[in-house]
Protein backbone atom coordinates (compact mmCIF):
# COMPACT_ATOMS: atom_id res chain seq x y z
CA UNK A 1 0.00 0.00 0.00
CA UNK A 2 1.20 3.49 -0.94
CA UNK A 3 0.90 5.53 2.35
CA UNK A 4 -1.44 5.02 5.31
CA UNK A 5 -4.78 6.54 5.45
CA UNK A 6 -5.80 8.81 7.94
CA UNK A 7 -9.05 7.89 10.50
CA UNK A 8 -10.96 10.89 8.75
CA UNK A 9 -10.33 8.85 5.77
CA UNK A 10 -11.22 5.48 7.14
CA UNK A 11 -14.75 7.58 8.43
CA UNK A 12 -15.11 8.98 5.03
CA UNK A 13 -14.79 6.62 2.54
CA UNK A 14 -18.08 4.77 0.95
CA UNK A 15 -19.16 1.40 2.50
CA UNK A 16 -18.05 -0.70 -0.67
CA UNK A 17 -14.06 1.35 -0.02
CA UNK A 18 -14.33 0.01 3.64
CA UNK A 19 -15.14 -3.57 2.47
CA UNK A 20 -12.55 -3.80 -0.15
CA UNK A 21 -9.53 -1.97 2.46
CA UNK A 22 -10.24 -4.12 5.21
CA UNK A 23 -11.32 -7.09 3.92
CA UNK A 24 -8.58 -9.25 5.25
CA UNK A 25 -7.85 -8.01 8.55
CA UNK A 26 -9.48 -10.90 9.75
CA UNK A 27 -8.20 -13.82 7.60
CA UNK A 28 -10.37 -14.38 4.84
CA UNK A 29 -13.32 -13.00 6.81
CA UNK A 30 -14.26 -10.17 4.78
CA UNK A 31 -18.05 -10.21 6.76
CA UNK A 32 -15.98 -8.67 9.93
CA UNK A 33 -15.36 -5.29 8.10
CA UNK A 34 -18.99 -5.24 6.44
CA UNK A 35 -20.91 -5.12 9.90
CA UNK A 36 -17.82 -2.83 11.34
CA UNK A 37 -18.42 0.23 8.38
CA UNK A 38 -22.02 0.62 10.30
CA UNK A 39 -19.76 1.35 13.77
CA UNK A 40 -17.94 4.51 12.15
CA UNK A 41 -17.01 7.46 13.21
CA UNK A 42 -13.82 6.40 14.50
CA UNK A 43 -11.84 8.74 17.28
CA UNK A 44 -9.26 7.35 16.42
CA UNK A 45 -7.25 3.57 14.99
CA UNK A 46 -7.58 2.23 18.56
CA UNK A 47 -11.19 2.93 18.22
CA UNK A 48 -11.60 1.30 14.81
CA UNK A 49 -9.63 -1.96 15.94
CA UNK A 50 -12.00 -1.94 19.31
CA UNK A 51 -15.20 -2.27 16.57
CA UNK A 52 -12.93 -5.27 15.08
CA UNK A 53 -12.44 -6.80 18.32
CA UNK A 54 -16.04 -6.15 19.19
CA UNK A 55 -17.28 -8.48 16.02
CA UNK A 56 -15.27 -11.28 17.02
CA UNK A 57 -16.44 -11.24 20.64
CA UNK A 58 -19.91 -11.07 19.23
CA UNK A 59 -20.39 -13.65 17.15
CA UNK A 60 -21.43 -17.20 17.51
CA UNK A 61 -19.24 -19.95 18.95
CA UNK A 62 -20.10 -21.33 14.94
CA UNK A 63 -18.74 -18.11 13.79
CA UNK A 64 -15.54 -18.25 16.02
CA UNK A 65 -14.83 -21.59 15.14
CA UNK A 66 -15.45 -20.76 11.44
CA UNK A 67 -12.57 -18.00 11.95
CA UNK A 68 -10.01 -19.96 13.47
CA UNK A 69 -10.56 -22.53 10.74
CA UNK A 70 -9.70 -20.17 8.07
CA UNK A 71 -5.77 -19.79 9.40
CA UNK A 72 -3.60 -21.01 7.00
CA UNK A 73 -1.24 -23.15 9.00
CA UNK A 74 2.07 -21.91 9.99
CA UNK A 75 5.01 -23.25 7.40
CA UNK A 76 1.91 -25.34 6.17
CA UNK A 77 1.24 -26.59 2.64
CA UNK A 78 -0.02 -23.57 1.54
CA UNK A 79 3.00 -21.67 2.39
CA UNK A 80 4.84 -24.25 0.60
CA UNK A 81 2.53 -23.93 -2.61
CA UNK A 82 2.70 -20.45 -2.27
CA UNK A 83 -0.80 -20.01 -1.61
CA UNK A 84 -1.38 -17.78 1.42
CA UNK A 85 -2.50 -14.21 1.33
CA UNK A 86 -0.31 -11.04 1.23
CA UNK A 87 -0.53 -10.90 4.62
CA UNK A 88 -0.18 -14.52 6.16
CA UNK A 89 3.05 -14.59 3.90
CA UNK A 90 4.69 -11.73 5.16
CA UNK A 91 3.88 -12.38 8.83
CA UNK A 92 5.04 -16.00 8.32
CA UNK A 93 8.42 -14.49 6.69
CA UNK A 94 8.63 -11.85 9.62
CA UNK A 95 8.69 -14.76 12.40
CA UNK A 96 11.49 -16.49 10.31
CA UNK A 97 8.82 -19.68 9.00
CA UNK A 98 10.21 -19.26 5.36
CA UNK A 99 13.50 -20.07 6.44
CA UNK A 100 13.30 -23.10 8.88
CA UNK A 101 15.47 -25.92 8.99
CA UNK A 102 14.62 -29.12 8.15
CA UNK A 103 14.48 -30.22 11.78
CA UNK A 104 12.70 -27.10 12.43
CA UNK A 105 9.88 -27.91 9.91
CA UNK A 106 9.16 -31.57 11.01
CA UNK A 107 8.53 -30.30 14.76
CA UNK A 108 6.34 -27.99 13.13
CA UNK A 109 4.23 -30.09 10.77
CA UNK A 110 4.16 -32.81 13.32
CA UNK A 111 3.12 -30.07 16.07
CA UNK A 112 0.49 -28.59 14.03
CA UNK A 113 -0.83 -32.39 12.56
CA UNK A 114 -1.37 -33.22 16.34
CA UNK A 115 -2.92 -29.80 17.54
CA UNK A 116 -5.37 -29.86 14.50
CA UNK A 117 -5.93 -33.62 15.47
CA UNK A 118 -7.05 -32.87 19.24
CA UNK A 119 -8.88 -29.49 18.53
CA UNK A 120 -10.15 -29.46 14.99
CA UNK A 121 -8.50 -26.02 14.38
CA UNK A 122 -5.30 -24.97 13.02
CA UNK A 123 -2.69 -23.67 16.00
CA UNK A 124 -2.78 -19.71 15.81
CA UNK A 125 -0.34 -17.51 16.61
CA UNK A 126 0.52 -13.90 15.65
CA UNK A 127 3.39 -14.39 13.77
CA UNK A 128 4.84 -10.94 13.88
CA UNK A 129 5.59 -11.28 17.55
CA UNK A 130 7.29 -14.69 17.71
CA UNK A 131 10.13 -16.20 16.28
CA UNK A 132 10.18 -19.79 15.08
CA UNK A 133 10.93 -21.06 18.70
CA UNK A 134 8.78 -19.43 20.41
CA UNK A 135 6.06 -20.56 18.15
CA UNK A 136 7.62 -24.00 18.59
CA UNK A 137 7.09 -23.71 22.63
CA UNK A 138 3.62 -21.93 21.99
CA UNK A 139 2.17 -25.66 20.06
CA UNK A 140 3.89 -27.83 22.87
CA UNK A 141 2.41 -25.80 25.84
CA UNK A 142 -0.83 -25.06 24.24
CA UNK A 143 -1.69 -28.83 23.30
CA UNK A 144 -2.15 -29.69 26.76
CA UNK A 145 -5.30 -26.54 26.85
CA UNK A 146 -8.59 -27.28 26.60
CA UNK A 147 -10.40 -26.56 23.67
CA UNK A 148 -12.44 -23.97 25.01
CA UNK A 149 -9.36 -22.54 26.39
CA UNK A 150 -7.62 -22.47 22.97
CA UNK A 151 -10.62 -21.04 20.76
CA UNK A 152 -10.11 -18.44 23.42
CA UNK A 153 -6.21 -18.08 23.05
CA UNK A 154 -6.79 -18.51 19.16
CA UNK A 155 -9.32 -15.12 19.04
CA UNK A 156 -7.15 -13.22 21.30
CA UNK A 157 -4.37 -14.00 18.83
CA UNK A 158 -6.39 -13.30 15.50
CA UNK A 159 -7.37 -9.78 17.90
CA UNK A 160 -3.25 -9.50 18.01
CA UNK A 161 -3.24 -9.80 13.77
CA UNK A 162 -5.83 -8.02 13.15
CA UNK A 163 -4.76 -4.74 15.27
CA UNK A 164 -0.91 -5.10 12.92
CA UNK A 165 -3.05 -5.52 9.85
CA UNK A 166 -4.88 -2.57 10.49
CA UNK A 167 -1.66 -0.62 11.62
CA UNK A 168 -0.39 -1.35 8.50
CA UNK A 169 -3.39 0.70 6.75
CA UNK A 170 -4.44 3.20 8.78
CA UNK A 171 -1.92 6.11 10.47
CA UNK A 172 -1.69 5.64 13.87
CA UNK A 173 -2.53 9.50 15.42
N1 LIG B 1 -1.89 -20.34 11.92
C1 LIG B 1 -1.61 -19.04 12.13
O1 LIG B 1 -1.32 -18.62 13.23
N2 LIG B 1 -1.67 -18.23 11.06
C2 LIG B 1 -1.37 -16.90 11.11
N3 LIG B 1 -0.68 -16.21 12.13
C3 LIG B 1 -0.29 -15.05 11.61
O2 LIG B 1 0.35 -14.20 12.21
N4 LIG B 1 -0.68 -14.93 10.32
C4 LIG B 1 -1.33 -16.07 9.95
O3 LIG B 1 -1.81 -16.38 8.86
Amino acid sequence: MEGLISISEVNSMNDERFEWVFRNVIELCSEAAAHVKHMRPFKDVTDLCAAFYKYLNEVSYEEKLKVLMSHPDLAGRLAAQGELTQESASEQQSAGLSDLSNAQKAIIDSSNKRYKEKFGFPFIICARENKVQSIIDGLNLRYGNTRDEEINIGINEVKKICKLRILDIVKNE
